[in-house]
Parts: structure tokens; C-alpha cells; sequence
């Protein structure tokens, strides 16, 4: 039964959700997802942390995973590139697809599929490399460049799509980790870029950094729209309508309600959306 919403003060900027609307026009109605799920359930041991989930999410559009703490926003997005494998008590059901091909199937490479399917953590990560490594690594184990000269082109591209060309083309063998955050963090990205991904998973990608480094992610996350398939976790609602076409609002390990970024921030179906957005609760 659909639950009735009560009037409410939005916490996110209203002019920024309708402005969202224009660009999400490219995602013509009736074509197929990049990637979806039915009926996704992950356990930890004996407890259930996500219960029967299923969303798609799209090329060209930005989908935001919002909700309060616990909610299982990241374990949500880490089932999308088998990431839970990792976990040794993680249990996952359902269907998860990618191109229509069955991520959670025994033949699909899991190398392969986090290549595919990259993905960018809340505190950057670079590895102790230099600048140069850090991107150049992904494309040297996956065979994707044939020679330096490919490599040094895989590298520039990938730093300059990452908004991080211009301040580091000139000290590529200096250390990633010396780089500022918001600097590691783009790294990150450029590091995701480089073997070509069709999806990038940004689980709190900003909540390390200062304002002025979240402004450049945010403004890099635009740039990105449009060639790969963007899910990110995100505990700030402004961001999500800042940067996002989509949103899926969970809570208690539910999905509660996902659709357009619009209509989630100023007319959800939900009163428990409507709860949340508003800053009853979360
Ligand atoms: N490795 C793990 N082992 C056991 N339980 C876990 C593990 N990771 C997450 N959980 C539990 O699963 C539930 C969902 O957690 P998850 O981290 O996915 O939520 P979240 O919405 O991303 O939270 P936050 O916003 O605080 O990061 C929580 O109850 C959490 O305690």
C-alpha cells in the first residue's frame, strides 16, 4: 500500500533537483540498464544486513544510495563488483547483472569484473607508488597497453579525465601518497579509469576531504556522466542532488524507494523517505 507524505521542508536545494531534470532527458525510457539486480539479500553470518533489492542503474546517469548509518548502503554497492567476496562471513542471493550477464556466476572473472566494474573508496588509497604507477598498473596487469608509448598515452588520459593532469604532469614519479587528499582522491579515480571501466562505484568518495577538494569531485563526477555508469554512496543529501539523476533511499537494510533524484528530494511516495530527507531521522 502506498504510504501518504506529509508536507515537508526538503534539506536539499529544490533548484538543484530540478535543474538535474533537464540532463537526465539523455536516458531514453525503455533502453536497458547497465547493471541490475533482483532480489538482492546479503548475510553477514546469521544476520541480514540487505533484504530482497532490486534496482538498475543506467549508463549516462549518476544513482545516488542514500540513508542513514547501518543501512546497508555499501554493502549494497559492493555486491555490484563481488566485492563482498572479500568478506569471509558475506553471503549474497539474488540476481545481480551486468550487460545482462550473471556477475555472481562461477565462469565470470572476478579481475575481469572489477575492471569492468572499478570502484573508489571513501579514504583514498593510493597504493605506495609513484603518481605514474598508480595509474599505470591496472593497464600493465590487463595487458591493455602494447608498449611505453601506449602506457604514457593511458596514463595522460586517464590523469587528465580525472581533473589531475595539470597539477601533477610534471612530478609523475613522485610519491601518490604525497599528493593532498582531495589530490589522492582523483588519483583514485584516474587509477579506476585507466582499464577502461563501463561503471564506477564512489562509496562516500568526499567524506575525507575538505569542501574545495568535494566541490572538484563533485564537479569531476559531471564530466565523468556520460561515459560511465556512476553509483555512489553519498550520507550528504545535498551531494546527492547535486551530482545525482537517480536516487535509491534505504533503510533498515531495505530499499525504501528509488527514482528519479527529482522526485525522491521533493515529492516521495515514502513517508519514511519523507522522514528522512526532511531530517527526522539519520
Ligand atoms: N564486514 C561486516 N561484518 C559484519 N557485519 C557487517 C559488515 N559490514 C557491514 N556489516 C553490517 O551490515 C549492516 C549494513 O552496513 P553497511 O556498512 O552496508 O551500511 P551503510 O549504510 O553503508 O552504513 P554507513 O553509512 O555507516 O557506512 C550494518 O548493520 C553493519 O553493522
Amino acid at each position: 500500500m502506498r504510504e501518504e507524505t506529509e508536507a515537508f521542508e526538503p534539506k536539499a536545494d529544490v533548484a538543484e533537483v530540478t535543474k538535474q531534470d533537464k540532463t537526465e532527458e539523455r536516458a531514453a525510457p525503455g533502453r536497458k540498464p547497465k547493471m541490475l539486480t533482483r532480489d538482492v539479500s546479503v548475510f553477514y553470518g546469521e544476520k541480514q544486513a540487505l533484504k530482497d533489492v532490486s534496482i538498475e542503474i543506467y549508463d549516462d546517469l549518476v544513482t545516488a544510495f542514500i540513508g542513514p548509518s547501518g543501512c546497508g548502503k555499501s554493502t549494497f554497492l559492493r555486491c555490484l563488483n563481488r566485492m563482498n567476496d572479500t568478506i569471509p562471513s558475506a553471503r549474497v542471493t539474488g540476481t545481480i547483472e551486468l550487460d545482462g550477464e550473471d556477475v555472481n556466476a562461477s565462469a565470470m572473472d572476478v579481475v575481469q569484473l572489477r575492471a569492468r566494474v572499478g570502484m573508489v573508496f571513501q579514504k583514498p588509497n593510493p597504493f605506495p607508488k609513484s603518481i605514474f604507477e598508480n595509474v599505470a598498473y591496472g593497464p600493465r596487469i590487463h595487458g591493455l597497453a602494447s608498449g611505453k608509448p601506449e602506457l604514457e598515452q593511458i596514463v595522460e588520459k586517464s590523469l587528465k579525465r580525472a581533473g589531475l593532469w595539470e597539477e601533477v604532469k610534471d612530478r609523475l614519479q613522485e610519491s601518490g601518497t604525497a599528493l593532498s587528499g582531495g589530490q589522492q582522491q582523483r588519483l583514485c579515480i584516474a587509477r579506476a579509469i585507466a582499464v577502461d571501466p563501463e561503471v564506477i562505484l564512489m562509496d562516500e568518495p568526499c567524506s575525507a576531504l575538505d569542501p574545495i577538494a568535494t566541490a572538484k569531485i563533485e564537479e569531476l563526477i559531471h564530466e565523468l556522466r556520460g561515459r560511465y555508469a556512476i553509483a555512489i554512496v553519498t550520507h550528504n543529501m545535498q551531494q546527492a542532488a547535486r551530482v545525482s539523476q537517480r536516487t535509491a533511499f534505504f533503510h533498515l537494510g531495505e530499499l525504501v524507494e528509488y527514482g528519479k533524484t527529482s522526485e525522491i528530494f521533493t515529492n516521495p511516495k515514502r513517508q519514511r523517505t519523507t522522514d528522512y530527507i526532511t531530517g527526522r531521522y539519520g
